[in-house]
């Protein structure tokens, strides 16, 4: 399996949407768990609820190659439940411009979202537009969070990167978030280009 064909899942449509949808709920659900308060009864009937989606996901596990989650191009950061949803307004090779908005699931402290979810949104966006703009999977060599202002939960943010610079398999890619005038994050990171021998591509042909 090629890495185009890994992260472009032959997917029907309608499917798509529906994983789409599930995604969508699953993060209402975590928004709305992280602003609970104590109350016993409902932590023990949502225990018992959760219990049962395990014993009914468990059974079904596949391998990375045949998962849903992180593979369906069509959707926000590839369908990937455990990110932040980006939608990407505009895209060229070297630069990806979009809206982002973390909700309560993702917050720190202060109504302000944790700083490893600000890396986490750095390295998926800045992380896919190196593997686009290098034409194969790239890797995470470091990644540098500036946290410049408190970045606000619950409100549409705006989130861009672009390429730096390219010195050979190395892509240095650089990224920002807003909340209108204000930077609250910069970021910079470092993605070496995988060599055939390396990595997914090796991994997804064994
Ligand atoms: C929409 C659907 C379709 C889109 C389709 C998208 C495709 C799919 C996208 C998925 C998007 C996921 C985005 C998350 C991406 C991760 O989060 S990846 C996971 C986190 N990263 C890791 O686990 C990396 C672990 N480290 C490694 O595997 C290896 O150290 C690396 C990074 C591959 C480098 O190893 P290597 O290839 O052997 O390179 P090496 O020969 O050591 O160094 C090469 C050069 O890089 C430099 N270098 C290496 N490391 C460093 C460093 N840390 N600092 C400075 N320089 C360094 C060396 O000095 C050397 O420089 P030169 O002498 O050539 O000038």
């Amino acid at each position: 399996m090629s890495w185009e064909e890994m992260f472009k899942g032959d997917f029907a449509a309608e499917d798509v949407r529906a994983y789409g949808t599930l995604v969508e709920n699953l993060h209402a659900v975590q928004n709305a768990l992280a602003a609970m308060p104590m109350d016993r009864e409902a932590i023990d009937g949502l225990a018992a609820d959760l219990a049962s989606w395990r014993d009914r996901l468990e059974p079904a596990v596949t391998d990375e190659q045949h998962q849903v989650n992180g593979r369906v191009a069509e959707l926000p950061v590839r369908g990937h439940a455990m990110l932040p949803e980006l939608r990407v307004s505009s895209r060229t090779k070297d630069r990806v411009e979009g809206t982002v908005r973390f909700g309560r699931w993702f917050m720190g402290g202060g109504m302000a979202v944790h700083g490893g979810a600000v890396s986490l949104l750095f390295d998926e966006v800045l992380g896919i537009l190196a593997s686009l703009a290098a034409g194969g999977i790239t890797r995470t060599a470091y990644l540098h969070t500036d946290y410049r202002a408190l970045t606000p939960i619950d409100t549409d943010l705006e989130a861009v990167a672009w390429i730096d610079r390219v010195e050979g398999r190395k892509w240095f890619v650089r990224g920002e978030i807003r909340h209108g005038d204000v930077v609250c994050a910069e970021g910079e990171g470092l993605f070496l280009r995988l060599l055939p021998e390396q990595g997914l591509g090796r991994r997804t042909e064994d």
